[in-house]
């Protein structure tokens, strides 16, 4: 069975979810199909969160309202017979009465903020699979809530998704399109809850690695992984092939075509990920799995909104047990550490989690000595096969960013990663220049 997911904007028109019933239906494989909510809908719902927040409830109406608007007529467009629009009308009823009903609920918590914006992917799925019906195609839609769940720490529980879907499937698994929400799950308290933005590609690698997938399909609006951020750069040009770890690193690092951890659960199950094109599905994609090409510079991605930490060791040399102590400290306030570069007496680091650094650099202050943190800095990775035999790399790195100031280099961590710290408002400058540096760039 393949897992296939569809963002925000392949679902986003009429026209759009016409075409990829077309791909779905275009061979007789039996797919999940993860769905995001329609462009536009999660951050139209975080926005009267925002209103009910601010006990602002009339604005809350009018911004339902308008949303609702927009619901009314994608309904009228979706469907090709009455007996569909009423079920589509019917649906968007139900919903938008449930997210009315939150604005009388008083305060507004997070938990009634959660159940708001997974009202995105429970409208765009229920739509969808009438939509199959409406067609007669064999589907059915299995909620998420059903069979996705997060720990204390918000990590999803693999094994309960397992035990979950294997009794799922167990009963619907006849069915040939198996329609279900991206993003949302429960809590250990048993809320709604989600994967944080953009989760839907995670979901759709949470179930195949589950089911143990033959591949996961992630389908979006660009022909697949491209060598650079294609928002900054203008010449960019699609990657065939990369490994689990080299999409990771892209992932992680600000390549936003997949959430942060879509890679992990399909490395841990060996499940080949590829990306596809909804507007263009004959171009080819990129393809995530064991194999990569040789070539050296292969990407770059940017990660914005960073932290650099400057920390200082009182006893100055031959102290050790300094690194222990320091990240004690950041595992004690949960905090990730990115960069790290180090000098005898001295260790620069780097995170993008500020919500404890006034707790974490007083108890840093206990046994170092700080320096003022830099703030929204960028970290631009490059990614791609370094050998540490081959010279003249980093030569080529550091020339094509000649004239950008450089706060920190992290070299050598594995063979396929150089990362850079520049201040924030160097990050287009140093993406474009890179690309210019890096690669052999046709004309278009
Ligand atoms: N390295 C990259 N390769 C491809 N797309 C990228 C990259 N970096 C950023 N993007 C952006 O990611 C977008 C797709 O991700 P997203 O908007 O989350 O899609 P969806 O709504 O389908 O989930 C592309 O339109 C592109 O602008
Ligand atoms: N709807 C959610 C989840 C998601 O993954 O969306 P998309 O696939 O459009 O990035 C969000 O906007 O964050």
């Amino acid at each position: 069975m393949q897992v296939w997911k569809f963002g925000g904007t392949s679902v986003g028109k009429p026209e759009r979810m016409h075409s990829i019933r077309n791909l779905i239906t275009s061979d007789d494989q039996q797919k999940i199909i993860v769905l995001s909510a329609l462009s536009g809908t999660t951050n139209a719902l975080l926005s009267i969160g925002e209103s009910l927040k601010s006990d602002q409830p009339n604005e809350a109406v009018e911004k339902i309202e308008h949303l609702k608007a927009h619901y009314d007529s994608f309904v009228r467009e979706l469907y090709k017979t009455n007996e569909g629009l009423t079920k589509g009308q019917k649906i968007i009823e139900n919903e938008f009465s449930f997210i009315r009903s939150l604005t009388r609920i008083k305060p507004f918590t997070l938990k009634q903020e959660k159940e708001l914006v997974a009202e995105g992917e429970l409208l765009s799925t229920q739509m969808f699979q009438a939509y199959l019906e409406e067609l007669e195609h064999d589907s059915i839609l299995l909620p998420a809530l059903e069979f996705m769940r997060i720990d204390a720490d918000g990590e999803p529980e693999l094994d309960y998704t397992e035990r979950k879907l294997r009794e799922l499937l167990r009963a619907h698994g006849d069915k040939k399109i198996i329609v279900t929400q991206g993003f949302i799950c429960r809590n250990p308290r048993g809320e709604v809850d989600n994967l944080k933005r953009g989760g839907s590609d995670y979901t759709a690698s949470l179930i195949g690695g589950a089911i143990r997938a033959e591949e996961i399909q992630i389908w979006t609006d660009i022909d697949g992984m491209h060598n650079n951020d294609p928002r900054i750069v203008k010449k960019t040009f699609p990657i065939r092939a990369l490994t689990f770890e080299e999409a990771a690193e892209l992932a992680y690092f600000g390549a936003k075509i997949l959430h942060p951890s879509t890679i992990t659960p399909a490395k841990m199950f060996g499940v080949p990920v590829r990306l596809k094109n909804t507007m263009d599905p004959d171009a080819e994609g990129t393809l995530i799995a064991s194999k990569t090409s040789d070539q050296v510079f292969k990407a770059i991605a940017a990660k914005d909104s960073i932290t650099a930490l400057y920390i200082h060791s009182l006893r100055m040399l031959n102290a050790y047990g300094f690194l222990r102590r320091i990240f004690e400290v950041f595992e004690k306030y949960k905090t990730p550490v990115d960069l790290i570069a180090t000098s005898e007496v001295s260790v620069s680091v780097t995170i993008d989690k500020t919500d404890n650094l006034t707790e974490l650099m007083a108890e840093l202050r206990t046994f170092c000595e700080l320096e003022e943190p830099d703030y929204d800095q960028a970290i631009i990775c490059i990614v791609g096969n370094f050998s540490a035999d081959q010279a003249g790399i980093a030569l080529q790195v550091l020339k094509a960013m000649e004239g950008i100031p450089i706060r920190m280099i992290s070299y050598g961590g594995t063979e396929h990663n150089i990362s850079l710290l520049v201040h924030g408002r160097y990050k287009a400058e140093a993406l474009n220049a890179l690309n210019e540096g890096l690669f052999e760039l046709k004309e278009a």
